[in-house]
């Protein structure tokens, strides 16, 4: 059953010794000279000791003064902070960008302070390299490109990637996050500008999941896009054709998953933002083969599940009242279908009826409601088909609005793509709800697909609402000193733990059981209190104290399906042996932190 065990302790301490820094330890370098200075990973800018530059031979390459890790930082927030000064009245994406350029550039030059800016500003920075602005960024990608990040394959290396793999420079990859730009946040076909998105993702993983940032690699599979706009500009830089289709397509990914596993078997590949169809079939063609997983069905689901118990919570009900939840979720594809997916096996579990799991799931797509009067039902959704018998007053098709009037159900979540979905008047419908806390999700991103706003959910569904959206909104005051609280109910809370904990367990593969154990772990993460508030996730603040949890769990979870072979010198036996507590410290100090690390050359 749904342990939500509270966590003893307090959370501040806990973070307070996970971002303890010690001595660090001295760091393998096989450039010297102006090689280094141009090497973000290795580059320490002014910030080199002066012995450091002779055993280098960084001397007189460098203006004299050395420069502290700590003047470094505060030289670069004082830029960033002067930047949102100037930028203060220019539109919306326009000082997005400009945001994005700065840390880009920072990014560019040296790894080490941009990941320590990142991790200590994190809610601030998240809104640029994440969610809602990599999707800006991606749109403009070909406009925006200085310098290449990650590895690009394309239709046209075919045969070649098992050697194309080797051209990477780093020995060893720990994290892959992989797509082929075809469905980039609810942005459509991106063709190669899609590498924005497992650039970002990568980042979430460096800070929040402390995997370290010479391990990561970003990933494009450019096998052509159907996005005319693109085809038709002669700045795009993607190949000029259209997607490949059926066992062409199936043929390049097969390629790269070998070529990868070869090089680093012990990797863990990310699918990310692919279409519904290759979404699904890759995950099934691969999962048991390799480690990997697709965050956009399986991440979303554990983290929207999270979300659902709490709002059971929120709502005053036991968590034995999640089977009797009416929940009509928006938009059928890769993540919708997932969080149904996902719901249902808790239901199940839950009341031990596998049949009836899914009878107060109500599912629409741009069509309407899907029953199984559907003509070509996808077979994907149509185990939430409703039987038309049951639903009496509802049709095949059935308008979004006639759904929440009629069903008025406890939950509206919205992964369909489309902003402002959840119109004015399906909001005032959900009034009439049965529940006396309704929760809304609109998870689309980014934030101009968000199905409704949190202004407006609150203005119109009413103050009692429990809101939540896929990308950040500010909370809503609601007058008399109250505030609407809104949450991120974002994959960013379950992906970057369940990568750690796969990496650190050694896993083989990743099972609906570790991802069962991420989701409850984040569930049982909120306290009474906040819950109360409506506060269904932990503060972005939190990520990494989260995130380290999160990995611990999915850890003790392969180990427990005997999947875990180990990482390093710690042994499956090892792992095993690791009370909870102690699966928590071994996770959290594997976590990688910036720090400039002395730097030894080695030819
Ligand atoms: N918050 C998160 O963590 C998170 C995670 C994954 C995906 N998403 C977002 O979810 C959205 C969908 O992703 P996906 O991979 O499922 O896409 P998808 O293309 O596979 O599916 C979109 C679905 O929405 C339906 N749809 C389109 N217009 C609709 C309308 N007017 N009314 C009802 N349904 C409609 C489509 O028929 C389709 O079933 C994207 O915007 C993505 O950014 C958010
Ligand atoms: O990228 C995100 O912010 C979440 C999700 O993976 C999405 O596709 O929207
Ligand atoms: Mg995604």
């Amino acid at each position: 059953m749904w342990n939500l065990a509270r966590f003893a302790g307090s959370r501040l301490s806990r973070s307070r010794r996970l971002f303890s820094t010690a001595i660090p330890g001295p760091c393998i370098v096989h450039k010297r000279g102006a090689d280094i200075l141009h090497d973000p990973w290795f580059n320490k800018d002014t910030g080199f000791p002066l012995t450091e530059r002779d055993r280098l031979g960084l001397r007189g390459l460098l203006p004299p003064r050395v420069i502290s890790f700590e003047q470094q930082y505060a030289r670069f927030m004082e830029s960033y902070h002067s930047l949102e000064k100037n930028t203060k009245g220019q539109p919306d994406g326009v000082v997005a960008l400009a945001k994005w350029r700065i840390l880009n550039r920072l990014h560019d030059r040296n790894e080490t302070l941009y990941y320590r800016v990142l991790i200590d500003n994190i809610k601030d920075f998240a809104p640029i390299i994440y969610t809602p602005t990599v999707g800006l960024v991606c749109q403009n990608y070909s406009g925006l490109f200085r310098r290449p990040r990650g590895m690009y394959f394309s239709a046209k290396d075919k045969g070649e990637m098992m050697s194309m793999i080797y051209n990477w420079p780093s020995e060893k990859v720990d994290m892959i996050v992989l797509t082929d730009g075809s469905r980039i946040l609810g942005l459509g076909d991106l063709g190669v500008q899609g590498i924005g998105i497992p650039i970002g993702k990568l980042d979430m993983y460096v800070a929040a999941a402390g995997i370290n940032p010479q391990r990561i690699l970003p990933v494009m599979l450019d096998v052509g896009t159907n996005n005319q706009k693109l085809l038709e500009d002669p700045l795009y830089l993607g190949l000029r054709q259209p997607r490949f289709e059926g066992e062409e397509y199936l043929s390049i990914v097969d390629e790269f998953m070998e070529a990868v596993f070869t090089r680093w078997p012990k990797a863990i590949v990310q699918f990310e933002d692919f279409q519904m169809k290759w979404a699904f079939e890759t995950l099934e063609r691969y999962r048991k083969r390799f480690c990997m997983f697709n965050d956009d069905i399986q991440g979303t689901a554990g983290v929207a599940l999270a979300g659902l118990l709490g709002t059971v919570r929120a709502q005053g009900r036991s968590l034995a009242d999640f089977p009797n939840q009416k929940i009509v979720v928006v938009g059928a594809g890769s993540a919708g279908l997932g969080v149904l997916s996902m719901a249902v096996q808790a239901v199940a579990k839950m009341t031990g009826k596998g049949k009836t799991a899914a009878q107060n799931f109500f599912l629409l797509d741009k069509d309407g409601l899907i029953t199984k009067e559907r003509k070509s039902l996808d077979p994907a959704a149509a185990p939430f088909a409703k039987d038309p018998g049951q639903i009496v007053g509802l049709r095949e098709g059935a308008s979004l609005l006639e759904v929440v009037k009629k069903v008025k159900p406890d939950v509206l979540l919205g992964l369909s793509g489309v902003g402002g979905v959840f119109n004015e008047e399906v909001l005032k419908a959900l009034r009439e709800s049965e529940s006396s806390k309704p929760a809304i999700f609109a998870m689309s991103n980014p934030t101009m697909n968000a199905e409704c706003t949190a202004a407006d959910a609150f203005k119109h569904a009413g103050e009692n609402i429990v809101f939540a959206s896929g990308s950040p909104f500010e909370n809503v005051l609601l007058g008399n000193g109250k505030v609407g609280y809104v949450n991120q109910a974002n994959n960013m809370y379950l992906f970057p733990g369940i990568g750690l904990g796969a990496l650190l367990s050694g896993a083989r593969f990743i099972t609906d059981r570790m991802w069962q154990a991420a989701a409850e772990c984040l569930a049982s993460y909120m306290t009474d209190e906040e819950i109360q508030k409506g506060i269904l996730y932990p503060s972005i603040n939190s990520i990494r104290h989260i995130t380290a949890e999160v990995g611990a769990s999915v850890l003790r979870a392969a180990v427990a399906e005997e999947l875990a072979e180990g990482h390093g010198d710690v042994g499956p036996k090892d792992l095993a042996h690791m009370s909870k507590e102690e699966t928590v410290g071994y996770v959290s100090r594997n976590m990688w932190f910036p720090i400039y690390s002395p730097l030894v050359h080695e030819k």
